[in-house]
């Protein structure tokens, strides 16, 4: 069963073709990764599957139902939640009420207070949790978004980028976290470019090119597919 699917999706802006046709899945219960060289297409299809851009034609399905129309917020009620690259947290507040924030609609009293200190613990913030959100590392600012993000208990977790910035070791930490979230039954769609943290999370792998699906596997059937060694991993290094 998939969680999310799209069908012939097509995106573009004027005469550029940046979504080409995308019939892409994700299982339910799969980590998977989408790669690609810069510029082809890997956020436009996030923003397309989150409702931020309007697709030019095709079909999104999350958990058999077509929320292609949808508008984000509907999505988001369905299970969709999403941590960007950009900082989408209270800087000025400190981290504990960045938490409270996020779950104060669902919770309260005691069993706030509980699930706070559940994902500070979580989230390896327990000894920041006084600190203003502005002053933590960025490794530590990236592990809050994620907290912020799978708050609501979402069903699928979309990554943009989740460890950019991040040192080896806070890489491996969120690989941990992704693995930890995904056995509690979390689908998850990450856009990265760091190889070494795909091949720690990725269930799947697909490669887009010129907006199109150009590859898909396992991490080892990527590495070793020289196609896409030529556009893309020759680049990297992996
Ligand atoms: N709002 C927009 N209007 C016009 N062109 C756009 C818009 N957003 C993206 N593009 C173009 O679409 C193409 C794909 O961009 P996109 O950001 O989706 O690629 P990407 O794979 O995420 O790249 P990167 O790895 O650099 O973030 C690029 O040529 C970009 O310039």
């Amino acid at each position: 069963m998939a969680i999310l699917q799209t069908q012939k999706l097509d995106k573009w802006f004027g005469g550029l073709h940046v979504t080409d046709n995308v019939d892409f899945t994700v299982e339910t219960g799969e980590v998977h990764c989408l790669i690609g060289p810069n510029g082809a297409g890997k956020s436009t299809f996030f923003r397309l599957v989150l409702g931020e851009h309007t697709s030019s034609a095709g079909a999104i399905l999350y958990d058999g139902a077509d929320i292609t129309k949808e508008k984000p917020f509907e999505r988001i009620r369905r299970g969709i939640s999403v941590k960007f690259q950009v900082p989408g947290i209270f800087q000025a507040l400190r981290v504990r009420q960045n938490l409270q924030i996020a779950l104060q609609h669902h919770l309260v009293g005691a069993s706030l207070d509980e699930e706070i200190d559940r994902l500070l613990e979580f989230l390896k913030l327990k000894d920041a949790e006084k600190q203003l959100a502005g002053a933590l590392s960025h490794g530590q600012k990236q592990w809050l978004e994620i907290g912020m993000a799978i708050a609501l208990k979402p069903k699928l977790l979309l990554l943009d980028e989740p460890t950019a910035g991040m040192t080896p070791d806070e890489t491996f930490a969120t690989g941990e976290m992704v693995q930890a979230l995904n056995a509690e039954g979390v689908s998850v769609l990450a856009v990265e470019h760091d190889m070494a943290f795909v091949r720690q999370i990725a269930h799947k792998v697909t490669v887009l090119h010129f907006g199109k699906v150009f590859a898909q596997g396992s991490i080892d059937e990527i590495v070793a597919d020289e196609r896409v060694a030529a556009i893309y991993l020759g680049e990297v290094h992996a």
